[in-house]
């Protein structure tokens, strides 16, 4: 059996919060700590702890709790892990750890997604390392193949379930039919759901998260103010039951595409809303807080990633990763990728992307009614796929299903169809994905 070499001089390290993520990355410290040592080259040592208070944190030795976050950085440590979440005071603690050299390891999508060039920047001026794998669906391993394993490749699209809590609401409302509080209230429990879970049901989570995905996959600078966001608070159990009956779930997903215009220009498209996929497509059996990505790239083809994308240790899991990577770094010199936002790509508006919608309508059951509203989709150069009409005594329920089309065009369909007076109510408006079109 080999010897271990001897450990160098021990790496310190800065932990900023203690919540969820923390007390896991607290316990995943103390329990591998021999592992970890091997696999830098030299002692892990957690020097201190910056909580809120201190008398709620039994399970952190006392002597290295600290309320003094700012103090904490200042002091002799080499790496800062940020697992407080938000955007201040986390901006300026890891601004202020950078700009002191220290390499930062941040789970903060939050953050990332509105001030990742800033940090980036700080970064390379000092020549410190900014990781952040836990960011996005947390233990994963999903940013580090984007910014190294495919960094020779030319990404086309990412698409994926990225947010836990909301895809556990959704799963239950599809399979067991509990109540959107009820299971909030439980993925809450679970520590999957954000400090306020509006970030998660309104897809403020998510697009942070596509922001980070369309940044790394396109080389350019995606801000999370360039997301179109949609959250699940509108999708009804008529939405649902309306995807059943087509063999579609409903699913919250982040996509991200590389777009050729018309004049041969490139562009991107980041989005995040609900849509319906079909029963058959794999990211339909991604249930609970599980989170499943899809990259497809010209050369790899299509990629899965798939695995706990919430929760203490996983996320916990994707951070100590982290922290090994920048400790090995500091032990044998070096540094991790810095940003890569050469390509400059324009982020192209929703109403100018291609989607297509499913629409379910109950409308009055007499002659003619179909020919009205197959004319209004004709009127905005909308091309129908599918058409169900099924009667019930006076109403009928119809279904169109469009090909694909420029989101405006079908949302100014759908307006103009709500206003027909044959339409009694427009039951269900989605976007359908995962199948051609
Ligand atoms: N919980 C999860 O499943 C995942 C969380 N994340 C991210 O990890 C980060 C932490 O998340 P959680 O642990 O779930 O949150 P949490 O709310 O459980 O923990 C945050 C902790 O930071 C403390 N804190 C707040 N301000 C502080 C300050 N100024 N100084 C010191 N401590 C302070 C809070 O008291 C709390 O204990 C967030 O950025 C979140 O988005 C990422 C992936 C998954
Ligand atoms: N609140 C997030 C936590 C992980 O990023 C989620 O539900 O996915
Ligand atoms: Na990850």
């Amino acid at each position: 059996m080999s010897e271990r070499k001897p450990a160098g001089r021990p790496v310190r390290v800065a932990l900023l919060g203690c919540g969820t993520v923390g007390t896991e990355v607290v316990r995943l410290l103390h329990e591998q700590a021999d592992d970890l040592t091997a696999r830098v080259g030299a002692p892990v040592e957690l020097v201190g702890v910056a909580v809120r208070r201190p008398n709620k944190h039994r399970e952190v030795p006392a002597e290295l709790l600290t309320t003094d976050a700012a103090g904490l950085i200042d002091s002799d440590v080499d790496v800062v892990v940020e697992v407080i979440g938000g955007i201040e005071p986390a901006r300026t603690l890891l601004l202020a750890a950078l700009r002191a050299g220290k390499s930062v390891v941040t789970a903060n999508k939050a953050l990332l997604a509105e001030h990742g060039g800033e940090l980036f920047e700080a970064a390379d001026a000092s020549g410190a390392d900014l990781y952040f794998e836990a960011a996005v669906a947390g233990a994963i391993p999903l940013l580090r193949p984007l910014r190294e394993s495919l960094a020779g490749d030319r990404i086309t699209r990412v698409m994926g379930i990225v947010n836990g809590t909301t895809n556990f609401i959704l799963s239950a409302m599809d399979g067991t039919g509990a109540s959107y509080a009820e299971t909030l209230e439980e993925a809450t429990q679970l520590g999957y759901a954000e400090a306020d879970p509006t970030a998660d049901v309104d897809g403020f989570d998510a697009a942070a998260k596509a922001a980070i995905l369309a940044s790394l996959a396109f080389h350019t600078r995606v801000t999370a103010a360039d997301v179109h966001r949609e959250g699940i608070a509108s999708v009804t159990a008529a939405d649902v039951a309306a995807a059943r009956e087509l063999g579609r779930a409903v699913k919250l997903l982040a996509i991200c595409e590389r777009e050729v215009d018309e004049t041969g220009g490139e562009a991107v498209s980041v989005r995040v809303h609900p849509a319906m996929i079909p029963r058959s497509h794999p990211l339909a059996g991604v249930n609970g807080a599980f989170n499943a990505v899809f990259v497809e790239a010209e050369a790899a083809g299509q990629l899965m990633f798939y695995g706990q994308g919430a929760g203490g240790a996983p996320t916990a899991s994707a951070v100590l990763g982290d922290l090994v990577a920048v400790a090995r770094n500091r032990v044998v010199g070096g540094r991790g990728p810095r940003e890569s936002a050469y390509a400059d790509l324009s982020v192209r508006p929703m109403g100018q992307t291609p989607t297509r919608y499913h629409v379910s309508l109950d409308v009055a059951d007499r002659s003619g009614v179909l020919a009205q509203v197959a004319a209004v989709f004709a009127e905005h150069d909308v091309s129908i796929a599918v058409v169900r009409q099924q009667g019930r005594g006076e109403d009928a329920s119809l279904v169109v299903v469009t090909h694909s089309a420029q989101d405006s065009a079908l949302q100014s369909t759908v307006d103009k169809i709500a206003g027909l007076p044959v339409v009694r109510e427009v039951v269900s408006v989605m976007r359908v994905e995962g199948e051609e079109s």
